[in-house]
């Protein structure tokens, strides 16, 4: 008989953030985004609280960069923030345009409430969590994007503002990504007590709400 190996701590803390993952990773907006109907006026909204989410998401990269234990990681979250603040900045200005998005809705819209729930847990976990604490939140939401976005069909949809979204997510450089963020917070979550285990798993569960009432919050 083969014994099955343990779970690994990222796929521990998946398993146990269930049946929210499996949810955000199948959502319907997903599916609509594949086929490129996602009507206008709903991709707008969630991209310009997206482009809200990715402030702060950039800041927590930040703040991983500065709480990693070694050179190595460092480099690998620095050029995480290259992608982030080149390719992906230029998607938002390009789709932002075609949806005609005015230039408070850019910088400053009214925040929804997903949005600004995650924007607290980010904050949150910037100013008081460590090292494995930052790393435990940036791979949900890096984590969970790379898994809705492996099932797109090999057919993209035309128009470039739903083709890009996807491509953004499941291009090599960003599986690579994902692969190293989960390699990562297994390496430190060995490292860590019962009690610190459970802080990341009560912040990998939150994490994953947040995902889930930010795709809802854009779809009915
Ligand atoms: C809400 C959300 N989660 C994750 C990602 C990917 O980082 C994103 N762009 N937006």
């Amino acid at each position: 008989m083969t014994e099955t190996s343990a779970p690994s701590f990222t796929e521990w803390l998946r398993g146990r953030s269930e049946p929210d993952w499996t949810a955000v990773t199948t959502h319907p907006f997903t599916d609509a985004l594949f086929e490129g109907l996602v009507p206008a006026a709903k991709m707008r909204s969630y991209l310009v609280q997206d482009f809200q989410f990715v402030d702060d998401f950039l800041a927590l990269l930040g703040s991983a960069l500065a709480k990693a234990d070694r050179y190595s990681s460092r480099l690998a979250i620095a050029g995480s923030i290259g992608v982030v603040t080149s390719e992906e900045n230029t998607y938002f200005q390009r789709a932002f345009d075609a949806l005609g998005v005015g230039e408070s809705d850019r910088t400053s819209p009214a925040l929804d409430p997903a949005t600004t729930a995650f924007r607290e847990l980010m904050a949150d976990t910037n100013a008081r969590g460590g090292y494995a604490e930052v790393l435990t939140v940036l791979t949900v939401a890096e984590w969970s994007y790379l898994e809705w976005a492996m099932r797109a069909p090999a057919a993209a949809p035309e128009n470039f503002v739903h083709a890009e979204w996807i491509e953004l997510h499941n291009n090599h450089g960003f599986r690579r990504w994902v692969q190293w963020l989960c390699g990562e917070l297994d390496r430190v979550g060995a490292a860590l007590d019962e009690r610190a285990r459970a802080r990341c798993l009560r912040l990998f569960q939150q994490a994953t709400r947040c995902e889930l009432d930010f795709f809802n919050a854009h779809w009915d």
